[in-house]
């Protein structure tokens, strides 16, 4: 049985399994950390002379310039890391299943299962394997179960589960300070002598008190509940922008009052387009099918209905745009400013920017997009996924990627505020204004700028949640 962690190996190079261990390895430099991925392209990156890494994320660049070389290291030989370690975190990507039972909706478990039984097929030695990804409830039983039928003579493995709350953008802050560290284990003797193992790696720098120590079941409920209540926030806040926008109130000025009540709190009432990113969507789906599995179809209804107000707001947003040109947008040009989730990732899974960038393709819009991290390939890829029968040179007909915002608005009709990036704020909206078509629409998004300063200068603007308009 481990219960000193010396060596600790990461399965999965990705945004999560990179940063965390990354900072595991900065904060405990008596622990050797070795990432490793099947992706070479990925381990290449996180291992270039020029610290050119695989994703952005504020401070991690500085993070991996500390630890690299010294006790943290990246590979692609799984094998040889597995076996060196005593302590193993699974940090493999756990998709929405594409096709089977539970498609579109259950997760995609084939990645954890594929790094479980490599652990159980090389390990010579006992090991403490941590489910870090994101799982359905009770997957720890699952991992147990091959490990076991698999392990040698002599070998014992004890599961953890140790979800991460990080958020990208932030994920460096997130891992620094995080509001809790919470770890699930079995509630035998070795079952909380694992959970103590991993709970000193943290201890290194998270106060203990943050460190929760719960069941195997909870930890990883608590995972998918939390991400489900977080999404939720914003779904209501944004089925209440709708009244607004109907109404004439203020959606800013309604979440604040209601963000005032301390039982409710501020945080996660921003309304917008639609919230992004790859794990929302995927974990709510998750506990919809979760619920409908255990016979509690009035549960998974209620889940469902989250994700469901979250397409109706980017179809909201996207026929508001073409209502206010006039009815038409074919064969006009409109910016669409920002690509990723969210600000400060180069992340675009899930993005809304996607959704409305095939609307306005749909209505046979030209489109200028322009974020400032997400690469010009990653673009591609993504609309040529959700645009049916396109390729990258088919989408090029209509759609441009602009070197920079002020070159993206010059000659539309309309500017589309996608994502919150900080410097839409500070443009130089008069040079945007002079470069435009009139009359000069803008469609803020995400609440980003003041919408009576560009009324001044002349824009016509319309900003989420709120009533009056142009
Ligand atoms: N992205 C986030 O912000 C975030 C936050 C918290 C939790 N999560 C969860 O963490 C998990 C990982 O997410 P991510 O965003 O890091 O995914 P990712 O796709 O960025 O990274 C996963 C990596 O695992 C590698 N991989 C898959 N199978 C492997 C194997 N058998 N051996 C070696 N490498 C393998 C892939 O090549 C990939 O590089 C998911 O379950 C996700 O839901 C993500
Ligand atoms: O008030 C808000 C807050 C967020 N968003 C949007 O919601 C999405 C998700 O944002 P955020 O949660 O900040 O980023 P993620 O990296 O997706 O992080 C979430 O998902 C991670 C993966 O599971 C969890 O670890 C984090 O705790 C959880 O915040 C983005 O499109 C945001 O623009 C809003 O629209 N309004």
């Amino acid at each position: 049985m481990v219960v000193n962690v010396t060596k600790i190996c990461c399965i999965g190079a990705g945004y999560v399994g990179g940063p965390t261990c990354a900072v595991i390895a900065l904060k405990c430099p008596q622990i050797q950390v070795t990432i490793v991925d099947l992706n070479k392209a990925r381990i290449d990156a996180w291992n270039s002379p020029d610290f050119q890494l695989p994703i952005y994320e504020p401070g991690l660049e500085d993070v991996v310039r500390k630890a690299r070389g010294r006790n943290l290291f990246f590979s692609t030989d799984v094998d040889k890391a597995i076996q060196e370690a005593d302590l193993i975190f699974v940090s493999v990507n756990t998709p929405t299943k594409k096709a089977g039972v539970g498609a579109g909706f259950a997760a995609d478990l084939n990645y954890v299962e594929l790094a479980t039984r490599q652990i159980a097929r090389v390990a010579n030695s006992s090991k403490i394997v941590v489910e870090k990804s994101t799982v359905p409830c009770r997957t720890a039983e699952s991992m147990r179960t091959i490990l076991e039928a698999n392990s040698k003579p002599n070998v014992r493995f004890d599961i953890l589960s140790n979800p991460e709350f990080l958020a990208e953008g932030t994920a460096i802050n997130d891992l620094f300070a995080p509001d809790r560290v919470l770890i699930g284990s079995l509630q035998s003797a070795e079952g909380k002598a694992a959970c103590a193992a991993l709970t000193n790696v943290y201890a290194n720098w998270v106060p203990k008190e943050r460190i929760l120590n719960v069941g195997l079941w909870s930890s990883e409920l608590s995972k998918l509940a939390a991400n489900a209540m977080l999404a939720q926030r914003i779904s209501s806040i944004n089925a209440l922008s709708a009244i607004c926008e109907a109404t004439g109130a203020n959606i800013d000025e309604v979440a604040n009052a209601v963000g005032y009540d301390s039982r409710v709190g501020p945080k996660f009432l921003k309304a917008s387009v639609g919230f992004g990113g790859s794990c929302f969507q995927k974990d709510i789906l998750n506990l919809v099918y979760l619920s409908e599995s255990l016979h509690l179809p009035e549960v998974a209804a209620y889940w469902r209905q989250v994700v469901d107000m979250n397409e109706y707001q980017k179809r909201r947003f996207s026929q508001t745009v073409v209502d206010t040109l006039f009815n038409t947008i074919t064969g006009k040009r409109i910016a669409v400013l920002g690509f990723a989730f969210k600000a400060d990732t180069g992340d675009t899974r899930e993005s809304a920017a996607i959704t409305l960038i095939k609307n306005f393709h749909s209505e046979r819009a030209l489109i200028n997009v322009y974020d400032p991290k997400v690469e010009h390939a990653q673009i591609w890829q993504d609309l040529t996924e959700v645009v049916p029968g396109s390729t990258a040179e088919s989408l090029k007909k209509t759609i441009t990627i602009s070197p920079s915002a002020l070159e993206a608005c010059k000659n539309v009709e309309a500017v589309i505020i996608a994502t919150e990036w900080s410097e839409f704020k500070t443009i130089d909206w008069q040079k945007v204004y002079d470069g435009m078509n009139k009359p000069a629409f803008v469609f803020d998004g995400r609440l980003l700028v003041d919408a009576e300063k560009l009324r001044k200068i002349g824009f016509k603007v319309t900003t989420i949640g709120r009533g009056e308009r142009l």
